[in-house]
């Protein structure tokens, strides 16, 4: 089969811009995607294509967003094999160790999560998935209840479940992610976890010990009154998905106002993952 890629700029300095184009062209049918350091790259069949209904749809997103793209046709190729050459398993330090299902177990992991991304963010590429899962490993799951905010893939939440958590919500208001996080989460045998479709109206009336929301500078700031009135005295809260020189001091204001202490951060190629507690 033969695709087209289009390849996206986008000149924003918002982060979820680049999710606004994303969602658009999800809906019309784009069935990859791939971050880039100016943008991302969609995909979509050649005969799904049609350039007029793409330029109309994006159309509405031009007062909002400065973005252009380009075309390419990309010859027909084995997807499958291409995608499984491009997915190189990941580990976080000696403990974990995140693969398809088409790579090799290693047994000498003590955590190791199996990822089947389609189309969902959270395959342990990303700095922030990475940054997050390293601040885990220094935090006591045993018996916790656990929010993942945003969940992508569920990547987070598997791991908090091998942690120890004992009881597990994962959210996201991405249809593909949602589905995602049901079948990683089937795929490695994590059982119960509350998965649902959804945002911050959804978050259930409920305590929870600890919450992991890598999102996004914006939403974060936008969803933490919601974060801090369901997170439990003394319990924790990771944030990624945001950079260290624009975004921590509006990230660590936004939790200060709603209660939330700072405690640490981590960086990653000045992405940032960072910890606070509940007064
Ligand atoms: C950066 S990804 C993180 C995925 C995964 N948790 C990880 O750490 O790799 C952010 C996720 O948040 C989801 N998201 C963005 N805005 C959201 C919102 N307002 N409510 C719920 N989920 C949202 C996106 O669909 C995406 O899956």
């Amino acid at each position: 089969m033969n695709y087209y890629e289009l390849l996206f700029t986008v000149m924003s300095a918002e982060d979820h811009h680049s999710d606004l184009l994303i969602d658009e062209l999800a809906d019309m049918g784009f069935d990859t995607f791939e971050e880039t350091d100016f943008g991302f790259k969609a995909y979509i069949p050649s005969e799904d294509f049609d350039k007029g209904q793409v330029d109309d749809r994006l159309a509405l997103y031009n007062d909002m967003i400065t973005f252009s793209y380009e075309v390419n046709l990309i010859p027909h190729k084995n997807w499958n094999e291409v995608w499984e050459s491009n997915f190189k398993p990941i580990e976080v330090g000696d403990q974990i160790y995140v693969r398809a299902t088409f790579h090799d177990a290693r047994p000498e992991f003590p955590y190791e999560i199996i990822i089947d991304p389609k189309m969902a963010f959270g395959t342990g590429h990303h700095d922030t998935t990475c940054l997050m899962m390293s601040s885990m490993l220094e935090t006591d799951f045993k018996g916790k209840k656990v929010l993942d905010m945003g969940c992508g893939t569920g990547i987070l939440a598997i791991l908090a479940a091998k942690l120890g958590a004992a009881n597990l919500t994962a959210i996201d208001y991405d249809m593909l992610c949602y589905k995602s996080t049901f079948e990683n989460t089937a795929l490695n045998h994590v059982r119960g976890v509350h998965v649902i479709c959804g945002s911050k109206e959804d978050i259930p009336e409920e305590e929870f010990d600890i919450i992991l929301a890598n999102i996004n500078r914006n939403i974060l700031t936008d969803q933490m009154e919601r974060y801090s009135e369901v997170l439990k005295p003394g319990g924790e809260i990771y944030f990624s998905g945001f950079y260290e020189h624009t975004d921590l001091d509006i990230i660590k204001e936004s939790a200060h106002k709603n209660g939330l202490n700072y405690i640490s951060h981590k960086t990653s190629n000045h992405w940032v993952a960072a910890k606070f507690v509940k007064v």
